[in-house]
């Protein structure tokens, strides 16, 4: 695709261009003629650019698997000054401040005492109020500094696990790239519209909209709606797929084709810059004295893309009972078990509910999963209050839990219509196999766990009467 010359940022995200479909070879230029005709590593590129492979999948993974893009660029990331810690770098060109201030390295080290940042372990049911928006006069903070580690479980260094953080922000990223070595990353926006420029292009990603960024990718961060709020989903290995439908046919859930990856878009500029990386789950710095983000051309399936949650078609019972929200998977990250998933990322859409002598909203259970949930608008079909947007939960692997005693009562003895449920609403799961630590900053240092959640079900009651069958067994 060719588009006219940049050199500079496209600011207007309605001048966006995106390309449509998931998981596609895609070709993109931003100077026509920069893609090289028929091979990917001429001895000299067009207009003198390098070529770069970046390889999302090991060389040798399974066709069906494989995953790399080639960047055309002016010139190949190496060049930079050499890393060093965070902490080490107050003395950088660019400003300095505290990187991820609650970023949790490990779940598998056994927790240090003083650490404030230690991953945790107890089965309770955990419901977080909204996490605060840092004030802009007081804690000007973009959104790698107001990364937080909510919960995680395994280890970037095995390549085992995940993390789940949430972010609150308020200024732009500026001279500042960062990536992730430690896996890919999927962006929910909660408040605040994100634009994210890549090495492949921008995106512009509004609440309700997701986008994926894969391990490895360099991208900043603008907040152009001031105090911005959101989850992150980080998978230490594998990536993020559509999950197969089955006897669901062809069609459905999310569909590939309302993917959108960005087009190519170069920035040619000699100015400070620095690059963070999070490795181990510890932030790096490198200094360079380019735009990174000058990458001319690329083509190839490893890329960022954006998703509007709006798209997604639900399929439901039409008929009776409470079918599994499996059924509501958008992205999906397999494990080596057929079936079983490293991470899920479920939603809870607005939709028709039409299930006849059923209690309807979400069953009481326990589950082999742990779910950590979030609300990005609205309010959650299985609690009334206590649940907000911008909070979340957690019912861990085992961990009992179920519709609070309000919506207990209400579906229980509300006369069934056919009707709609969670108009205006958004909530999400991130569903994992994975049993996961939580942080002490979740737990204590955000002052945000609601230390009466349990009382959402306390008070439910016994109704059991042996003298009284009153099932509503008849189906028809
Ligand atoms: O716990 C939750 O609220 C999430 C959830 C929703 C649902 O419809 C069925 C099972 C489930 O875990
Ligand atoms: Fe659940």
């Amino acid at each position: 695709m060719a588009l006219p010359v940049t050199d500079t940022a496209p600011t207007d995200p309605a001048s966006f261009q995106y390309q449509q479909g998931f998981g596609n070879h895609f070709c993109s230029e931003a100077l026509a003629g920069a893609l090289p005709v028929g091979q990917n590593t001429p001895q000299v590129c067009p207009f003198g650019l390098y070529a770069e492979q970046l390889s999302g999948t090991a060389f040798t993974a399974p066709r069906h698997e494989n995953r790399r893009t080639w960047l055309y660029r002016i010139r190949p990331s190496v060049v930079h000054h050499p890393f060093q810690p965070a902490s080490a770098t107050a003395t950088q060109a660019t400003a300095e401040s505290a990187l991820g201030r609650h970023v949790c390295p490990s779940f598998v080290d056994p927790p240090a005492p003083s650490d404030p940042n230690a991953a945790l372990i107890t089965p309770a049911q955990l419901r977080w109020k909204p996490f605060d928006l840092p004030d802009s006069e007081t804690d000007p903070c973009d959104f790698v500094e107001g990364l937080h580690t909510v919960a995680g479980a395994g280890d970037p260094g095995s390549r085992q696990g995940l993390a789940v953080y949430v972010y609150t922000c308020n200024r732009p990223m500026v001279r500042r790239a960062f990536y992730s070595s430690d896996g890919d990353w999927l962006i929910v926006p909660q408040q605040g519209t994100l634009i994210i420029q890549t090495e492949l292009g921008w995106m512009e990603v509004q609440p309700n909209h997701i986008a994926v960024v894969p391990r490895g990718i360099r991208f900043r961060v603008e907040v152009p709606d001031g105090p911005s709020r959101g989850y992150v989903l980080e998978v230490f290995d594998g990536h993020f797929q559509l999950p197969d439908l089955g006897p669901i046919g062809a069609n459905g859930l999310a569909n590939p084709r309302d993917f959108q990856t960005p087009v190519a878009a170069y920035e040619d500029r000699d100015e400070p810059y620095q690059i963070v990386t999070k490795f181990h789950g510890t932030f790096f710095t490198a200094r360079q004295d380019h735009v990174p983000f000058d990458v001319v051309a690329w083509h190839g399936n490893y890329v960022p893309y954006r998703y509007d949650l709006a798209n997604f078609c639900a399929v439901n019972s039409v008929t009776f009972d409470h079918i599994d929200p499996s059924v509501f998977t958008v992205l999906t990250v397999r494990s080596a078990f057929p079936g079983t998933a490293l991470a899920d990322f479920v939603i809870f859409p607005p939709r028709f509910e039409v299930q006849h002598n059923t209690f309807r909203p979400p069953y009481f259970h326990r589950n082999a999963m742990s779910e950590f949930m979030g609300l990005i608008r609205g309010e959650y079909e299985a609690k009334r209050g206590g649940f907000l947007p911008g909070g979340a939960s957690l019912h861990s692997l085992m961990t009992p839990h179920g519709p609070d005693i309000h919506t207990v009562t209400t579906a229980s003895t509300r006369e069934l219509q056919p009707g709609r449920v969670a108009d205006g609403t958004q909530a999400f799961m991130f569903e994992t196999s994975m049993m996961l630590k939580v942080t002490r900053w979740a737990l204590e240092g955000s002052e945000k766990l609601d230390h009466e959640y349990y009382k959402a079900w306390l008070t439910i009651p016994r109704a059991f009467d042996p003298a009284n069958c009153d099932a509503r067994v008849a189906r028809n």
